[in-house]
């Protein structure tokens, strides 16, 4: 058995292309999973380990790292993946989504990286921290403005734990821009998002898995942010 990757949210959409690519690699999975459905039963029967966890419950964090130090003493990766991705409503400002997001894309990921650098820093060769991030890690949102800070204190978390665990692990950002549409979107929305970029496309879930490979498989890029927005910025 290979050295466990931990990857969060991975039962559907990124989370799922992701986890699947890596099981077909042969890698070591434990995943974990807010809502149970189909892909739960379908991912364990490819020999992950599921773990149910809801990160805006502190006992849930605390039983899954307790869980992961317990199978994974050498961890080789850490796929910082669970999102949620609300809006302000009616231009009100709103506590409760601020903390909601915060909870979920930042205290979450820097409990479980701090609780895990030892089984990281086990690993023979550079153990990975890899945070979803979002192409407004850095041009902010107006509709969803705690979601965007969030992803900013999560990309932070990238610099500040890429300088902590050097030189044993690779610590680094994939923000994607729109990547995936949601089965809601309609044909209007989808029309008008494909020109939002410079190749006016939504590529789908391959492009992160891409990325993913690609931060696995190098031996020299931490602190870093892979940008999947097609050109997103220079329009
Ligand atoms: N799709 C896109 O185009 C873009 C995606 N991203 C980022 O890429 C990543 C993957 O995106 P996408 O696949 O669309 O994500 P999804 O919106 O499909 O969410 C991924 C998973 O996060 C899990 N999750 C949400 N909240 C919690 C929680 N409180 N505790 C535990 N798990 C939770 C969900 O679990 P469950 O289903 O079990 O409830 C879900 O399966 C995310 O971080 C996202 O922010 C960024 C920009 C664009
Ligand atoms: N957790 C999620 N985060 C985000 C999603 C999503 O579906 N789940 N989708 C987006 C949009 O694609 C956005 O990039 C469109 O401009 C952002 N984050």
């Amino acid at each position: 058995m290979t050295s466990p990757i931990l990857l969060t949210g991975g039962t559907q959409r990124l989370g799922l292309a992701i986890a699947e690519m890596l099981l077909d690699k042969g890698e070591t999975l434990i995943i974990t999973y807010r809502t149970a459905k189909p892909a739960v039963d379908l991912l364990a029967k490819k020999g992950a380990t599921m773990i149910q966890c809801d990160f805006q419950r502190q006992e849930d964090i605390e039983s899954l790292i307790a869980q992961v130090r317990n199978q994974a003493p050498v961890l080789k990766c850490i796929i910082h993946n669970a999102s949620d991705w609300d809006a302000e409503k009616d231009n009100l400002a709103s506590p409760e989504i601020l903390q909601k997001m915060m909870q979920v894309h930042v205290n979450a990921p820097y409990l479980i990286n701090w609780a895990l650098e030892g089984n990281l820093r086990q690993f023979n060769g550079f153990a990975d921290i890899i945070h979803m991030t979002d192409y407004v890690q850095e041009t902010g949102s107006a509709k969803h403005v705690a979601y965007a800070a969030s992803k900013a204190a999560l990309h932070n978390l990238t610099l500040s734990f890429a300088k902590k665990l050097a030189p044993d692990v690779k610590v680094n950002s994939i923000a994607p821009a729109l990547v995936m549409f949601n089965e809601w979107d309609d044909d209007a929305y989808r029309e008008k998002s494909q020109k939002k970029s410079l190749l006016e496309k939504v590529p789908g879930a391959i492009e992160a898995v891409k990325a993913v490979e690609y931060l696995l498989n190098s031996d020299y890029v931490t602190g870093q942010t892979l940008h999947l927005n097609g050109g997103r910025h220079l329009k």
